[in-house]
C-alpha cells in the first residue's frame, strides 16, 4: 500500500499541490489525472524518489520512502519499483533480449524461460534478436511492460504511457498493467486519456488549484 501523508510540493513561489493525503491500495489501478501543469509527472518522481517534496511523508508498505538514505533509495527503486514512460525507455540500438536482460539481472534471475514467458505475455514471443529500434511504437511500449514483468515490481509508476499509442495498443497496455495489478502491484497511471481513466478503479485528479480530489471508483469492466 502507498500512503502520502500531508504532501506538498512547491518550485519557489509556485505550488503544485498540498496537503495530499492518498492511500493506493495493491492490486489497483489508480488513475492520476489534472490539467496539463497540474504536477502529476512531479507526483510520480516523488512516489519513486527520483524528487522530495517539499513537505510530508510518502509511505509503502510501512517504510517511510521520504526519509530513507541514498543507499536505501537505490535498493528500493532496484527491487521494487517499476517505471513505465511515453516514450518507452528502452536501450534503442540493443535488441529485445538485450532490454530484459536488464531486469532479469537486477533480480538475479536467469535463464530464457522467464525472458520468452514475458515476452509471449505482451504478444511477441520469438521476438527476443528484433532490434528495438526497429519495432512500432506499440511494440517498444509492450518490451517496456515485458521488462516489468520480470522484474515484478510491488509499486508500478506509469506517465502517460499510452499518450503516443493507437486505441489497440492502449487496450494492450491497459490490460498488461491490469495484469500487474493482479499480481500484487499497486499501479499509477498518469494520463490525459478519458478511456484509460475509465478502466482504472480509482481517479485521483489534481486540480489546478494545487488540491486533489478523489472521484471515486471507476466503471473498471474486467
Ligand atoms: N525542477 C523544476 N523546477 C521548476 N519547475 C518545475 C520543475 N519540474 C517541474 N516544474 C514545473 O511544475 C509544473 C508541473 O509539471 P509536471 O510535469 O509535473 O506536470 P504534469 O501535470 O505532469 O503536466 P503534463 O500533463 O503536461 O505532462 C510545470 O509547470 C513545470 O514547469
Amino acid at each position: 500500500m502507498l500512503e502520502t501523508r500531508d504532501l506538498t510540493m512547491s518550485y519557489g513561489e509556485r505550488t503544485l499541490w498540498t496537503g495530499l493525503d492518498l492511500t493506493l491500495k495493491p492490486g489497483q489501478l489508480t488513475a492520476l489525472t489534472g490539467p496539463s501543469g497540474s504536477g502529476k509527472s512531479t507526483l510520480l518522481n516523488c512516489m519513486g524518489l527520483l524528487e522530495q517534496p517539499t513537505s510530508g511523508e510518502i509511505w509503502f508498505d510501512g517504510r517511510e520512502l521520504t526519509r530513507m538514505r541514498p543507499g536505501a533509495v537505490r535498493r528500493f527503486r532496484r527491487d521494487h519499483l517499476g517505471y513505465l514512460f511515453q516514450n518507452y525507455a528502452l536501450v534503442e540500438n540493443a535488441t529485445i533480449a538485450e532490454n530484459i536482460d536488464v531486469a532479469l539481472k537486477v533480480r538475479g534471475r536467469r535463464g530464457n524461460a522467464a525472458m520468452s514467458d514475458a515476452l509471449e505475455r505482451v504478444g511477441l514471443a520469438g521476438r527476443e534478436d528484433d532490434r528495438v529500434s526497429r519495432l512500432s511504437g506499440g511494440e517498444q511500449q509492450r518490451v517496456a511492460l515485458a521488462r516489468l514483468i520480470v522484474k515484478e515490481p510491488s509499486l508500478v509508476l506509469a506517465d502517460e504511457p499510452t499518450g503516443a499509442l493507437d486505441h489497440g495498443n492502449t487496450e494492450i497496455v491497459v490490460s498488461l498493467l491490469r495484469n500487474l495489478a493482479d499480481s500484487g502491484a499497486c499501479v499509477v497511471i498518469a494520463t490525459h486519456d478519458d478511456w484509460v481513466r475509465d478502466q482504472c478503479d480509482e481517479t485521483v485528479s489534481l486540480e489546478a488549484r494545487g488540491t486533489a480530489s478523489r472521484v471515486g471508483v471507476g466503471a473498471a469492466p474486467r
